[in-house]
């Protein structure tokens, strides 16, 4: 089944074999201790990638040094060819990094739409001069409500868009967070924990629609439950203290006895 999923989504893929993400000798320090510890990795466009580790490897972390959210120690981060090393994590959305889930970019009081709005609207600015805003502000609304609808459409919230995300169900309030990612139109989407917390139903639910709706961009997960990253991920990178001990297709990780001696435990066999 694992093959199927994930051989499908990579043979939909036109660009596959491209790198879109690159992190090369990657080190951030808290202080004396190295939470990231020299890490080099390579996802190729169109990927369903997943980082593991146990507590503590520095799966956060290394979604952070990708996202902008923390400033690396030293090491570079290039994404779609270009050093954004040094770049805001305003910049790296609309360059096309999204992140979603463990930071919720949801605000409560503003209906579906305008969260929808809002994202989208990030966006747009950035491809708009000041004089180019002046003359083209029709244009340039109609391309904002446009990207407003064709993702309420995609992440099946149309029927609600007017109503305040605060009261939304919890189902459709993850169907938000997906599509307030999707509005900025990301080439690589970062998603941390996803279904933390959540029953088996939701996890399922949340799964398929991440599956369905992210379909066309390049995913990069972190996920504590194993049997779900052996059913989605192209290829795993394994990180121990801050170190990636192993790399490659979910048979290859589960069979790793470096893996499995850091972090299975022998349980995955
Ligand atoms: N801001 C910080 N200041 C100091 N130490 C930090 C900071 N953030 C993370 N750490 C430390 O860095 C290490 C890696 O943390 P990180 O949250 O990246 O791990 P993780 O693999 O995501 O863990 P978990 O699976 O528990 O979420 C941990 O030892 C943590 O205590």
């Amino acid at each position: 089944m694992a093959a199927e999923t994930t051989g499908d989504r990579a043979d939909d893929t036109a660009q596959r074999g491209e790198t879109i993400l690159e992190l090369e000798g990657l080190i951030k320090r808290f202080g004396e201790f190295a939470a990231i510890d020299g890490v080099d990795m390579t996802v190729e466009r169109g990927e369903f990638r997943s980082v593991i580790g146990p507590n503590g490897a520095g799966k956060t972390t290394l979604f952070n040094l990708i996202s902008g959210a923390l400033p690396v120690t030293s090491g570079t981060v290039r994404f779609d060819g270009d050093d954004i090393t040094s770049m805001s994590p305003e910049a790296r959305v609309r360059a096309g990094i999204g992140r979603s889930f463990q930071i919720s970019n949801v605000f409560g009081g503003l209906s579906v739409r305008e969260n929808v709005r809002l994202a989208a609207q990030a966006n747009q600015q950035a491809d708009y001069s000041i004089v180019q805003s002046l003359f083209k502000t029709t244009d340039r609304y109609s391309d904002i409500n446009e990207a407003t609808d064709r993702t309420l459409e995609r992440v099946d919230l149309a029927d609600l868009a007017d109503v305040e995300a605060n009261a939304l169900a919890y189902g459709d309030r993850r169907r938000l967070e997906i599509g307030v990612v999707l509005a900025a139109d990301p080439a690589l989407v970062l998603l941390d924990e996803p279904t933390a917390g959540m029953s088996v139903e939701e996890t399922r639910e949340t799964i398929d629609l991440i599956e369905e709706v992210l379909v066309d961009q390049t995913l990069l997960l972190i996920e504590h439950d194993i049997e779900l990253v052996m059913e989605l991920s192209d290829r795993i990178t394994v990180l121990n203290r801050g170190e990636v001990i192993a790399e490659g297709s979910p048979e290859g990780i589960a069979a790793d006895q470096a893996v499995q001696d850091a972090y299975l435990g022998g349980v995955v066999e």
